[in-house]
């Protein structure tokens, strides 16, 4: 369902004399099974935003090559934006000033989603996610979770194969968080959604991902399940020290002057 083989981003940042080059991504190759629910951990400036925004086509990658959905993300964005759903946990996509319900109307004729099919839809995701309150409430008046619930319902509105969360989680209490979990585990399972978040939540990571992907300084560091992870830990340290030591041993991103 995804497919990215030795795929490298990299921006020109600074002027002139200062110019650089900063390596987001780097040689960067894995493949999602369609029905797989996978998540991608790392620090600040690891390369996950990048690497989503790669898979989404909102980026191109300076070199390799990706697939998702059959479609190449960045040549095919309009075809592929019906096949996959995207949720930035930090920016929302929908209507500031609109109530949540116009947001989802829009959105219904965006994909020229059947009015029978949207409302059926719509009523299924908005009474999972307990949205029906707010329905009325201008997005700029919900809360962080409450906007979050409205984000992922217009990311599923189209029944979309695919589904790529980046932290969805983020800034949610404790109950939001469990919820969010319980609704995702449930979209992957009942409708054999594919999910790939990234997240700083290893929580997210163990409550939901069979597959975990470690990515530090643009690079993959590890791809496998929770126990392989678990594996390659000594007796003496937890996951969390693992993943704790991922997150402190940090250096500055991988940077070169340009030619
Ligand atoms: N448009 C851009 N121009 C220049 N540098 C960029 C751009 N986008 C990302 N970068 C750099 O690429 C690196 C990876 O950034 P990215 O946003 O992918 O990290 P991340 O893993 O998502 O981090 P975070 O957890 O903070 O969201 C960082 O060093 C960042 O500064």
């Amino acid at each position: 369902m995804i497919e990215v083989q030795e795929v490298g981003r990299s921006f020109t940042v600074g002027r002139r004399s200062a110019r650089r080059t900063v390596h987001a991504v780097r040689d960067l190759s894995f493949t999602v099974e369609a029905g797989e629910f996978v998540g991608c951990l790392g620090p600040n400036g690891a390369g996950k935003s990048t690497t989503i925004k790669m898979l989404t086509g909102i980026l191109a990658p300076t070199t390799g090559r990706i697939e998702v959905a059959g479609l190449n993300p960045a040549r095919r964005r309009t075809a592929l934006a019906r096949r996959i759903g995207v949720v930035f946990g930090q920016r929302t996509t929908l209507w500031w000033d609109l109530p949540l319900r116009d947001s989802f109307e829009l959105i219904r004729h965006l994909y020229k989603v059947d009015r029978f099919v949207f409302r059926e839809r719509l009523e299924e995701l908005s009474c999972l996610l307990g949205l029906e309150p707010f329905m009325a409430t201008p997005v700029r008046q919900l809360s962080l979770g409450q906007r979050m619930r409205g984000d992922v319902t217009a990311a599923l509105l189209h029944d979309p194969a695919v589904l790529v969360l980046d932290e969805p989680t983020i800034g949610l209490d404790v109950v939001s968080k469990a919820a969010m979990r319980e609704f995702l585990s449930r979209r992957n399972a009942e409708h054999g959604t594919t999910v790939l978040l990234t997240t700083h939540d290893l929580g997210d990571i163990e409550r939901l991902c069979r597959r975990v992907m470690l990515i530090d300084h643009g690079r993959l560091t590890f791809d496998g399940t929770l126990d392989d992870l678990r594996a390659t830990v000594p007796e003496e340290e937890s996951i969390e020290d693992v993943v704790a030591r991922l997150y402190t041993g940090r250096t500055a991103p991988a940077v070169e002057p340009s030619p």
